[in-house]
């Protein structure tokens, strides 16, 4: 026995599983690569998947964060030596505990329960944060204000790039907080124009950077989602089509029976299972009696209307999974009826005359006033030596047989 090749093997991937994709979005996702929207969404269905693949895996998600908050957390601390020239323990610590915070709310917060509010929850909690800081802020001393500013700048980075709120939360969040921040620091600031425009020009310019780069990350993934979505679209269409055609390679486009290639391929295939295990083999040859006839009296499309109905009567006959009955040409069928004995083929091909015979199909240019057909048959035990066009010669010659013994016939006779 031939070994059964093992399954490909699979590599572990953290990548969510491939959803499904609709044929009917390829507009939309087109029209979405043309102009994306500034608010960056897609129609409702496309969005909720887009979601679940952008927040999919918990390991792909927690591990992309990761790698934002350790960015995050080197650019501040060389913005420390470069502009304060010292490290800050505490707002290291503050850092710290923030991007500790962000991280562990990303990976534990639960996908199905909050999606698609996910987001909104957590730019919901920043703001909340916020709110607490200005008030601190408001009765605490110089320090508490010191904090506010590295909070803040903090927090929105933290919303807007390690959660990665997306853009249409982020933006509101984004505006929120700074006009906050700018109303807290001119409610307890000493009335130094030019400290307070520098400091809410800094705190602005954070935001602006921060939800540009919000904006330009969001819209590559999106973009990269659209154009995988279409590629797996255009995949499916082609499959299709090969689909299509390799089962118009295969079948007869007009009765839906294997093609004489289909035949010839499982017959030599049975051929050779039947040498090996020394079986008969039997082959029928079915032609419809006077088809010309029929195609004069009622014309080409009666014709294959006819041809139709003789199909089907071969296809309901035919029941075994190994057997195969197909059209081999014109009016012309063949049967093969592996592990059977020429004696149990004969009656086979009297049952399905008689199966045809009862339909009653009228044939106004017959003798016998209906369709009908002649079979001939051949069946033996097969040797390495038999050959499938040594069968259906005598199959052939059988048939031939039968026509000349008057038509509606089996040859040989039982
Ligand atoms: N309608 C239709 N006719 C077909 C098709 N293929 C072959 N034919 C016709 O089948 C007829 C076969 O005619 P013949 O070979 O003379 O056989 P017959 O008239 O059945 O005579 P016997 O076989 O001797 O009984 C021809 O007229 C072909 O045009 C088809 O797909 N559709």
């Amino acid at each position: 026995m031939e070994p059964t090749p093992l399954p490909p093997s699979v590599p572990p991937t953290h990548e969510p599983p491939a959803i499904p994709v609709p044929a009917d979005w390829e507009a939309a996702l087109r029209t979405y690569l043309k102009v994306p929207p500034f608010w960056l969404a897609f129609p409702e269905a496309i969005e909720s998947v887009f979601l679940h693949r952008a927040h999919g895996s918990r390991i792909h998600r927690f591990r992309q964060s990761l790698y934002a908050s350790m960015a995050l957390f080197a650019v501040l601390a060389l913005c420390d030596v470069l502009l304060l020239s010292t490290f800050r323990v505490e707002a290291l610590s503050i850092r710290f505990g923030a991007i500790a915070a962000t991280l562990l709310a990303v990976f534990f917060l639960p996908r199905a329960a909050l999606a698609p509010h996910r987001e909104s929850f957590i730019a919901g909690v920043f703001a909340l944060l916020c709110v607490a800081q200005a008030v601190i802020s408001l009765h605490g001393g110089q320090r508490a204000l010191l904090l506010y500013d590295e909070v803040l700048i903090l927090g929105l980075l933290l919303c807007n790039q390690v959660a990665r709120v997306r853009f249409r939360q982020a933006a509101p969040f984004t505006l929120f907080w700074t006009l906050l921040y700018i109303a807290t620091v001119q409610t307890r600031d000493s009335p130094d124009v030019a400290a307070l425009i520098f400091k809410c020009g800094f705190i602005l310019l954070v935001a602006l950077i921060s939800l540009y780069t919000k904006r330009a990350m969001e819209l590559d993934n999106r973009n990269t989602f659209a154009l995988r979505s279409l590629n797996t679209i255009a995949g499916d269409k082609l499959n299709a089509v090969n689909a299509e055609l390799s089962a118009q390679a295969r079948f007869d486009t007009l009765t839906s029976l294997p093609n004489r290639r289909q035949f010839e391929e499982h017959a030599e295939r049975m051929l050779r299972d039947a040498a090996r295990n020394q079986s008969n083999l039997s082959v029928l040859y079915v032609d419809i009696d006077y088809f010309k006839a029929y195609n004069d009296h009622y014309g080409h499309k009666a014709g294959d209307d006819c041809l139709c109905v003789v199909a089907s009567v071969l296809r309901f006959t035919t029941a075994r999974a190994l057997d195969m009955s197909a059209r081999y040409g014109g009016e012309e069928f063949v049967i093969i009826l592996p592990d059977t004995r020429l004696n149990n083929a004969i009656s086979f091909a009297l049952d399905l005359c008689q199966n045809l015979r009862e339909l009653k199909v009228p044939h106004d240019a017959s003798p016998i006033q209906r369709v009908s057909v002649s079979i001939g048959v051949t069946g033996r035990l097969i040797t390495p030596d038999t050959t499938l066009s040594d069968l259906l010669s005598e199959a052939d010659a059988a048939l031939y047989k039968a026509k000349s013994a008057g038509r509606d016939q089996v040859y040989p006779p039982a």
